[in-house]
């Protein structure tokens, strides 16, 4: 994994510059970071619970009526996520595309190929966590492939220890979870006596994996809304170590030949690689938006020529017939505004001129709200 310094600029998760409390979306709501906080738990009922018994699995979920896993009308856009239904990324994909009909893969690459394939419109990525920082693998995932960012959707990361009907907190032995969630939840966990931990591919996939193997010992961390579809009990809530856990997610979509409508109040992601003199090149990029009046949301340092067993970060050239190259040293730039904006077309020449590399990842509509889930 390459070395990443990050620089906290603008911290659109911050409790200060979040949710707005803008009720935009049906499912789920927006709240402010307040009201979250103060109200009691809540949860909110789902679908149909997915069940193995008889359904096809493609990419090693099951696939209900041999396609997407939600019900949604047939024309319904088919996202892509990684995980078992009932994961926060299918929440975050229904906050993201209300309506749409979710596709559960085993990996995150499975969901690119998905969409690549045609077996879905789009896919979700979470890469961003105000715990954990930036999920570099997923960046990397990005950068190796030919889609572009369509939105982005912050979800409030709650989560719950869960257990099989009837089990007692004392008759647990061990969790498992995503391994994200097991590092989150540290503190809980130890208090609880849990300190036989196994990491799973994802948290829903860790609730499955209590309902069909029965298992009467072992608890999973994962949402209240994976315990309610897949008919779990909540043992305990609000585990998660910091009380502000947000995971910032990215909709990638498959470039699209027209050009795409501005969107509103639109944000910019592009990825930077340069030669050597980080900080020289890094004071560069700061004056070319800074000159402009162009403020960053995100900046993030890749330097894995600083140690000799950091692989390079790999880039899809798109241009042309489209190739693999390896940076070294790279710069991730999410920044306020459009790639049709002269100031930003002008940023973008500067530091095309000074740089070896330059891709835009995607040009979207800014979304300062974070969704609870819970
Ligand atoms: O396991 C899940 O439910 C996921 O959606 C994945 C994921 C992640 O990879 O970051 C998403 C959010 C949570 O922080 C934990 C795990």
């Amino acid at each position: 994994m390459p070395f990443a310094t990050s620089l906290k600029l603008h911290n659109p998760f911050s409790p200060t510059s979040a949710a707005t409390g803008r009720r935009d979306l049906d499912f789920p709501a927006a709240v402010s970071p307040a009201r979250r906080l103060r109200n009691p738990p809540r949860t909110v009922a789902m679908a149909t619970v997915p069940t193995n018994d008889g359904a096809p699995w493609i990419n090693g979920h099951p696939h209900i009526n041999g396609h997407a896993h939600s019900y949604a009308p047939a024309l319904a856009p088919h996202v892509a996520f990684q995980g078992a239904p009932g994961a926060y990324s299918e929440f975050a994909a229904k906050t993201a595309v209300p309506g749409c009909a979710t596709v559960p893969c085993r990996t995150f690459s499975d969901a690119i190929a998905a969409v690549q394939a045609g077996q879905a419109d789009r896919a979700i990525l979470p890469v961003e966590s105000t715990m954990e920082g930036t999920a570099l693998r997923n960046y990397d995932l990005l950068l190796r492939h030919d889609l572009v960012i369509s939105q982005e959707v912050n979800l409030f990361v709650h989560y719950c220890l869960l257990a099989m009907p009837g089990v007692r907190p004392a008759e647990l032995r061990r969790v498992i979870s995503h391994p994200m969630a097991l590092a989150h939840c540290g503190r809980a966990l130890a208090q609880l006596g849990l300190h036989r931990r196994e990491p799973v591919e994802d948290t829903a996939g860790a609730v499955e994996m209590l309902r069909s193997h029965r298992l009467l010992d072992t608890a999973a961390i994962a949402s209240p809304r994976a315990a309610l579809l897949y008919g779990l009990d909540v043992l305990a809530d609000g585990l998660q170590d910091e009380s502000w856990n947000v995971t910032r997610f990215l909709l990638l979509s498959p470039k699209s030949s027209t050009p795409p409508l501005l969107p509103p109040n639109p944000k910019t992601s592009m990825v930077i690689a340069h030669r050597g003199g980080s900080m020289v090149v890094l004071l560069k990029v700061l004056s070319a938006f800074s000159r402009r009046n162009i403020n960053l949301t995100k900046l993030e340092i890749i330097n894995s020529s600083a140690s000799e067993n950091k692989a390079p970060v790999m880039i899809l050239d798109i241009r042309g017939k489209g190739s693999l190259r390896a940076f070294p040293q790279i710069l991730y730039v999410d920044f306020e505004g459009s790639t049709e904006d002269p100031r930003v077309k002008e940023a973008i020449d500067e530091i095309s001129q000074f740089s070896v590399f330059v891709r835009i990842l995607g040009c979207y509509a800014a979304n300062p709200n974070v969704y609870d889930l819970q």
